[in-house]
C-alpha cells in the first residue's frame, strides 16, 4: 500500500475568521440551502468524500490516536457515511410541512390550515472533541446540512492530522463558502465565538462547555452541549450473568482505549460479588488481549501527554488497590486497562471523569446504598448501566437519571447511529443522531392561514368586546372538567354513559371494536340457533 503523507497542522489565520463566518452567513442568505435537492447533493458529496478520503482519514486517526483501522472504519468513517445514507433516505419525509389537526388544533379552528414548517436555523458553528475526531465532528454536520444550514466546523487541535484531512475534504468536496473548516485552539475558538451564529453545537468537556454557553448567552445564541459525565454501572446480587457483565464493561473501557464520553467511570457492585467479578474481568482481559493489551494492534493510545498524565495522576492519587492492569508507559502514551478497588466516594477514581481505560470498583451492601452513592457522585451523568434483576434494573432507571442508559451491557444505547443521543443537566443540553440531528438544526415554525370568508365566524376577537359572543364561543368550545378541586376524577353521568355504551372501555375506537365483537357473536349465535 502506498504510504500516505498527512498534511502538516496549520491553524487558520485569526484575521480570516470573520470573513469565513460572514461568507457562510451570505451563502445562507442566497436561500439555495432551502432547496431539498441541493441539500441532498451536499450529503451525497459528503458520502463520496468520506469514501474517497478513507485512506487519509484512517491514516490520520492512526497518527493522532493510534486508532485501529477496525475502529476507524466502524465508528468513524463508515459511521458518518451511514448517517448520510439515513438522512438521504428520510429527508423528503423530515422536511415536509406537518399538517396540524386534532388534538393540537380544535375542530373550530380547522379551517385555518395550521401547519409546521421545518425551517433551517441559518448559519451554525460545530465544535468537535478529540476522541472521535471524524464521527463526533461530522455527524452534527450531517444534521445541519439536512436541515438546510450553512456550517463552519472547528475540529479539535489535539487531533491535528484528522483536523487537516477533514478541512481539505470538506472544502474540496462540499459547496465552497457554505461549509468551511477553521483550525486552531483557544484563540481561534474565541474568534469564532465572537461571531453571531444561529446555533452552536459543542461536543467536549463541561468546563469548556460552560465557557461556550456563557459566551453564546451574550447574543442569545442557542447551544447544543454534548458533555461528559461520571457514569456509574450497577451490579446487583441478582446479576443474571456476572462473566458477561465483566466482559461487556471491559469492552466499554477498551474501545478507543476508554476515551468514550459514555463509558463507565465506576462500578457499584454487591460486596459478595467483588472477588468473582475481578476474576471474570481478568478472564475477559486475557480473552481480548492474549499477549497483553500493549502488544495488541486493536487498542488506541491516549491522545497526548497531558491526558496521559491526567489519567496517571488519578491512579497515583487513589487510595484504592489496583486489582487489574496498572502498567503505564509515557513514551508510548500507553495506559493498560486498569481496575481499582476503592471504598471512598472522595477517591480520585470516583471524583474525576477518567475518559481513559481506567475505572473503579466500589463495593456496596445494598442497591439503596448504590443509588445513594451514584446520586452523590454525579446526579446527572451522561449514561448509566445496570446489571440486575428486571425489577432492580427498572428501579435503577427510575431512581437515577442520566442522558441515556443500557441494561445488561456497556454503552449499547449509544452504539446505534440513528437513535437520539444526548445528556441531561450538566452532562449536556439537547440531542442528536437520526431524526434528532435534523431537528437540532431546524426551527419548527407554526403557520396559520385565516380565510377571508371566515371573518364573520371569528369576529369575537374585535373591539368593542361582546360577552354574549364570547359566552357562545365558550359554550361551543370549552370542555368541562371531569375532576374536582382535590384533583379527584368525578364519575358523572358522561362517565357512566361511556362505561355502559362503551362496554366497559373508555376510548371510542375500543368501544366500536367491542360492539363489533358483540354484534358478531350475536349474529353467529342467532344463525346457529336458526340452523
Ligand atoms: N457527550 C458527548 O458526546 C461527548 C463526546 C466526546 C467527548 N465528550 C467530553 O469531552 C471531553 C473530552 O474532550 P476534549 O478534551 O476534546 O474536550 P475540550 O472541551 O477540551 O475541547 C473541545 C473543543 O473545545 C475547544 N476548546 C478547548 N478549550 C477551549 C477554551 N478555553 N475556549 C474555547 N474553546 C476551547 C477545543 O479546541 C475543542 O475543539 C470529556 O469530558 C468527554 O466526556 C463528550
Ligand atoms: C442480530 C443478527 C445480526 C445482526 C447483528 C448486529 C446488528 C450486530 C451489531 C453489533 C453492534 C452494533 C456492535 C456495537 C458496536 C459498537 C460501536 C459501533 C461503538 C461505537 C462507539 C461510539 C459511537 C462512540 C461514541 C462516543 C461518544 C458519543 C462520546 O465520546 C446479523 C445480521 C449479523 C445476523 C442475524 C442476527
Amino acid at each position: 500500500m502506498a504510504s500516505i503523507t498527512l498534511p502538516e497542522y496549520q491553524a487558520t489565520a485569526l484575521e480570516s475568521i470573520p470573513k469565513i463566518a460572514s461568507t457562510a452567513r451570505g451563502q445562507f442568505r442566497t436561500h439555495k440551502t432551502k432547496n431539498i435537492e441541493w441539500r441532498k447533493v451536499q450529503l451525497r458529496k459528503l458520502y463520496w468524500a468520506l469514501e474517497d478520503y478513507k485512506p487519509q482519514l484512517v491514516a490520520a486517526l492512526a497518527s493522532d490516536l493510534r486508532k485501529s483501522k477496525f475502529e476507524s472504519l466502524f465508528t468513524e468513517v463508515d459511521w458518518v457515511k451511514k448517517d448520510c445514507m439515513f438522512m438521504l433516505d428520510h429527508l423528503d419525509n423530515f422536511t415536509k410541512d406537518q399538517k396540524l389537526g386534532a388534538p393540537d388544533v380544535p375542530l373550530t379552528f380547522s379551517m385555518m390550515n395550521f401547519r409546521v414548517r421545518k425551517e433551517p436555523l441559518g448559519t451554525v458553528l460545530v465544535i468537535g472533541p478529540y476522541n472521535y475526531p471524524v464521527q463526533l465532528l461530522l455527524c452534527p454536520v450531517v444534521g445541519a446540512i439536512a436541515a438546510g444550514c450553512t456550517v463552519v466546523i472547528k475540529p479539535s487541535e489535539l487531533t491535528p492530522a484528522c483536523a487537516m484531512v477533514v478541512k481539505e475534504m470538506i472544502e474540496k468536496c462540499l459547496d465552497p463558502g457554505s461549509f468551511s473548516v477553521v483550525n486552531g485552539s483557544i484563540p481561534e475558538t474565541n474568534a469564532l465565538m465572537n461571531e453571531k451564529w444561529d446555533k452552536v453545537f459543542f461536543t467536549g468537556s463541561a468546563q469548556v462547555g460552560t465557557i461556550i454557553a456563557k459566551k453564546a448567552a451574550e447574543t442569545l445564541t442557542p447551544v447544543v452541549l454534548e458533555l461528559g459525565g461520571k457514569n456509574p454501572a450497577f451490579i446487583t446480587k441478582n446479576c443474571p450473568n456476572l462473566a458477561l457483565a465483566a466482559r461487556r464493561l471491559l469492552w466499554g473501557k477498551t474501545h478507543n482505549n476508554g476515551q468514550v464520553c459514555m463509558s463507565q467511570n465506576y462500578v457499584l457492585i454487591d460486596k459478595s460479588l467483588v472477588d468473582t467479578f475481578i476474576e471474570f474481568l481478568k478472564l475477559a482481559y486475557k480473552d481480548m488481549f492474549p499477549r497483553g493489551a500493549k502488544a495488541s494492534d486493536d487498542i488506541s493510545r491516549i491522545v497526548n501527554k497531558r491526558h496521559f498524565l491526567r489519567i496517571k495522576k488519578m491512579l497515583d492519587d487513589s487510595k484504592g488497590k489496583i486489582v487489574m492492569g496498572g502498567e503505564v508507559d509515557e513514551d508510548e502514551l500507553y495506559i493498560e486497562p486498569t481496575v481499582v478497588l476503592v471504598n471512598d466516594v472522595k477517591d480520585s477514581m470516583m471524583e474525576e471523569e477518567s475518559f481513559g481505560p481506567v475505572f473503579a470498583i466500589y463495593p456496596v451492601n445494598t442497591l439503596d446504598e448504590a443509588l445513594n452513592v451514584a446520586n452523590l457522585v454525579h446526579r446527572t451523568p451522561l449514561s448509566l448501566y445496570t446489571f440486575g434483576s428486571k425489577a432492580e434494573n427498572e428501579r435503577v432507571i427510575n431512581e437515577m437519571t442520566s442522558g441515556g442508559a443500557t441494561i445488561n451491557d456497556s454503552f449499547f444505547h449509544g452504539s446505534v447511529n440513528t437513535v437520539p443521543f444526548g445528556g441531561v443537566g450538566d452532562s449536556g443540553w439537547g440531542a442528536y443522531r437520526g431524526k434528532a440531528s435534523f431537528d437540532a438544526f431546524t426551527h419548527f415554525r407554526t403557520i396559520a392561514e385565516t380565510p377571508s370568508w371566515a371573518e364573520k365566524l371569528i369576529r369575537v376577537r374585535y373591539m368593542p368586546y361582546d360577552f354574549s359572543a364570547l359566552n357562545f364561543l365558550n359554550r361551543l368550545t370549552e370542555k368541562s372538567p371531569n375532576f374536582d378541586r382535590n384533583g379527584k376524577v368525578v364519575k358523572g353521568l358522561g362517565y357512566w354513559i361511556m362505561l355502559i355504551f362503551g362496554l366497559g372501555g373508555k376510548s371510542a375506537k375500543g368501544a366500536f371494536l367491542r360492539w363489533l365483537v358483540v354484534v358478531g357473536a350475536h349474529f353467529i349465535y342467532t344463525n346457529r340457533l336458526g340452523r
